[in-house]
C-alpha cells in the first residue's frame, strides 16, 4: 500500500503512552486509554482481503433537497459497489455529497429529501423495502460511526446500557446476556477493565475512548457493513491512528466491509482498498487506491494530491486548489470543476463528462482530458505555481 502521508498506521508507529490531552482529561476525571493497551499495529495488508461477493450496490443515486433558495442537488448520480470485507474510501471537499450519499444508505435523511436510484443490499433494493425490513437491516447489518460520538451517545445513560440497548433493539435475549456481549465488545475495541467501564457515562471517557465505544456499538450486532463518517476528525493525530487501527482490527474480527468517508487522503491511503473521489455531488474518480493516488486520471484528484504536504524532499508546501466548489443550487453547465481546472478547454465548459473507464481496468474518471494526465510524468504539476515548476 501507499504510505499514508500524514497518518502513521505502520507497526509500532503509535506511542501507546500518548493520549489525547491527558492533563485536561485527568483534571476532569475522565478515564483515559490505559498504558497496558499496547497496539499491535495493523495495516490493510494484514487484514483478510475482500471477497468477490458484492454486498452493497448503489446505483445512480440522486438526492435533492427543496429549500427556500431553490433545489440543492446534493448527490447527482452516485454508483458504486462494495464487496465483502472491502474498505471503500469516499473522499472530497466539504459539501461534495459524501455524507448525504451515505446517510441515504442508512435511511437517515430528513423527510424533505427526494431520493432516486437504487440501494441494493445483497441484491434487495432498500429504497423499496417495507419500513420494518429496513429497520431490521439498518443498525444491525449496516451500522454507522459518526464523527462526534457525543451526538450519538446519550449522556444520561451508561455505556453498558447503551450497548445493551443496541443489541436488544434487534434481538430478544435476557438483559444480562446483552450486557455480557457489551462487555465483550468493549474488550474487542481495547477498552481496559471492560466490566467496570460498562458502568461509566460517556463524559467519563476521553475522546478516543468514546470513539472506541462507538465502534463497539457499531459492531455489537455483527454488521456486514460499517459506514464511518469522518470517524477520527475530532481527535488528535496520535489518537486518530490508534482508532483507525482498531477499526481495521475490529472490522476483520467481525468480517465487515467499511465505507470510510473522509477529507483526509492520508487516511484513505493507509486504510482503503478502493477510493471514490467526489466533487459537486458526483463521483469523479473511482479505482484501486494505489493507482488512483499514483496515477490520477481526474485533475481534481491530482489537485487534492498536490495539496497534501509531502514527507519527502523537505520543501513540504501546501498548494490548495484555487477557487471554490460551485453552488449545488445553480450548477454551471459542463464540468463543475472546469472553473478551477488548469486543463479545462471549451468542451469542459459545455459538456459534463461521465465517469468512464480510463487506460487501466477498474480505474474510472469523469474527465474529457484524462489522457493529458496519463501523459504527464507528475500529474500534480498542473497545479503548481510557476516558481515551483521552475524549482
Ligand atoms: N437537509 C439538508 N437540506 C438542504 N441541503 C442539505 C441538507 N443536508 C445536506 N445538504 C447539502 O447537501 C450538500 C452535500 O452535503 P454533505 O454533507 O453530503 O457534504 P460532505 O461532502 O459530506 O461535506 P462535509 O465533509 O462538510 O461533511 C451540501 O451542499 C449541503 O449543504
Amino acid at each position: 500500500m501507499t504510505t499514508p502521508p500524514n497518518v502513521p498506521i505502520e507497526p509500532h508507529a503509535v506511542d501507546p503512552h500518548v493520549f489525547d490531552d491527558p492533563a485536561a482529561a485527568a483534571a476532569s476525571g475522565q478515564i483515559l486509554d490505559s498504558a497496558e493497551e499496547v497496539h499491535v499495529g495493523l495495516t490493510l495488508d494484514a487484514v483478510r482481503p475482500p471477497s468477490h461477493e458484492e454486498i452493497l450496490r448503489v446505483e445512480n443515486l440522486t438526492v435533492e433537497f427543496p429549500t427556500e433558495d431553490g433545489v440543492v442537488h446534493a448527490v447527482r448520480g452516485v454508483s458504486y459497489g462494495l464487496r465483502e470485507r472491502e474498505v471503500l474510501g469516499i473522499v472530497g471537499e466539504s459539501g461534495s455529497g459524501k455524507s448525504v450519499s451515505s446517510l441515504a444508505v442508512m435511511g437517515l435523511l430528513p423527510k424533505s429529501a427526494r431520493i432516486k436510484g437504487r440501494i441494493l443490499f445483497r441484491g434487495d433494493d432498500m429504497l423499496k423495502m417495507s419500513p420494518r425490513k429496513q429497520r431490521g437491516l439498518r443498525g444491525r447489518k449496516i451500522a454507522m460511526i459518526f464523527q462526534d460520538p457525543m451526538t450519538a451517545l446519550n449522556p444520561v445513560h451508561t455505556i453498558g446500557d447503551q450497548l445493551a440497548e443496541a443489541v436488544l433493539a434487534h434481538e430478544l435475549m435476557p438483559r444480562k446476556t446483552a450486557l455480557a456481549r457489551a462487555r465483550e465488545m468493549l474488550d474487542l475495541v481495547g477498552i481496559p477493565q471492560a466490566e467496570a467501564r460498562l458502568r461509566s457515562y460517556p463524559h467519563e471517557f476521553s475522546g478516543g475512548m468514546r470513539q472506541r465505544a462507538m465502534i463497539a456499538m457499531a459492531v455489537i450486532n455483527n454488521p456486514d457493513i460499517i459506514i464511518a463518517d469522518e470517524p477520527t476528525t475530532a481527535l488528535d493525530v496520535t489518537v486518530q491512528a490508534q482508532i483507525l487501527e482498531k477499526l481495521l482490527e475490529v472490522k476483520d474480527a467481525v468480517n465487515a466491509a467499511i465505507v470510510l468517508i473522509t477529507h483526509d487522503l492520508g487516511v484513505i491511503a493507509g486504510m482503503a482498498h478502493r477510493v471514490l473521489v467526489m466533487y459537486a455531488g458526483r463521483p469523479v474518480e473511482l479505482g484501486d487506491t494505489d493507482p488512483v493516488f499514483e496515477e490520477p486520471r481526474m485533475p481534481y484528484t491530482a489537485g487534492l494530491l498536490g495539496s497534501i504536504p509531502s514527507l519527502e524532499g523537505g520543501g513540504s508546501r501546501l498548494r490548495p486548489i484555487k477557487g471554490t466548489p460551485p453552488s449545488l443550487i445553480n450548477l454551471p453547465t459542463g464540468c463543475p470543476f472546469s472553473p478551477r481546472c488548469p486543463l479545462a478547454t471549451d468542451i469542459c465548459r459545455t459538456e459534463e463528462p461521465q465517469l468512464a473507464e480510463t487506460d487501466s481496468g477498474g480505474h474510472f474518471a469523469a474527465c474529457h482530458h484524462w489522457d493529458k494526465l496519463a501523459a504527464a510524468e507528475d500529474p500534480t504539476v498542473f497545479f503548481r505555481t510557476e516558481s515551483e515548476t521552475v524549482a
